[in-house]
């Protein structure tokens, strides 16, 4: 039997980058502009689970809510015509990265610690990780997860622009690559 490769118009796109940087937000407008469907694995967990991040890491552990993070991720990385946001750390693990990076085109939004920063008041209350940890251990998590995020097919810088301006940026990029290798 032969394996039909999946069109690239028809591929999940996938966001990838460190808690914050806006892949919820930008997923969400990449998918209306697309007319896709938007998945935000974090928020597909914590339906599973009834309850928010915070509290599923208290409940079950972070091992227990990394390996829920490879199930549910390896299982929609195959969906076709998606907008996937990924939780931060979930690059973290190799399967995930080889599943959406074999399945899916998957997007990195940067953004420098110097931009980051100013967020963290908006994100600290529902992101486990960030909590118990002082400015300069963040920093040294901000800094030891940008090598997991270097499996991508594509880097968006994002700092000082508006959401609106990332993802109309993605959406062109996106047209122009599907023109160039999949002509019509
Ligand atoms: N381009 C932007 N400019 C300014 N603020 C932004 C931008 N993108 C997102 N934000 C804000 O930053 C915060 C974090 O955004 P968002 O929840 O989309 O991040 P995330 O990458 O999905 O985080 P996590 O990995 O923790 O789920 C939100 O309050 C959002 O409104
Ligand atoms: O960066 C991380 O390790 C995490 C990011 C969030 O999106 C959630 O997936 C969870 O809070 C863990
Ligand atoms: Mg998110």
């Amino acid at each position: 039997m032969t394996v039909r490769e999946v069109p690239l118009r028809e591929k999940s796109i996938v966001f990838i980058g460190f808690m914050g940087v806006g892949k919820t937000t930008i997923g969400k407008l990449v998918a209306k502009k697309l007319y896709r469907d938007f998945i935000d694995i974090d928020q597909v967990i914590e339906e599973e689970y009834g309850a928010p991040t915070s509290e599923i890491f208290k409940q079950i552990g972070e091992k227990a809510f990394r390996a829920k993070e490879k199930e549910v991720i390896t299982k929609l990385s195959k969906k076709k015509l998606s907008v996937l946001s990924l939780g931060g750390g979930a690059f973290l693990q190799e399967d995930i990265r080889e599943a959406c990076t074999k399945n899916c085109i998957v997007f990195f939004l940067d953004l420098s610690w110097e931009y980051w920063k100013d967020r963290i008041s908006l994100i600290i209350d529902s992101r486990p990780v960030l909590q118990g940890r002082n400015i300069d251990e963040i920093l040294e998590l901000f800094n030891s997860r940008q090598e997991i995020y270097q499996y991508h097919h594509s880097r968006v810088k994002t700092d000082s622009q508006e959401a609106e301006e990332i993802a109309d940026y993605i959406v062109d990029s996106l047209k122009v690559a599907w023109d160039i290798y999949e002509p019509r």
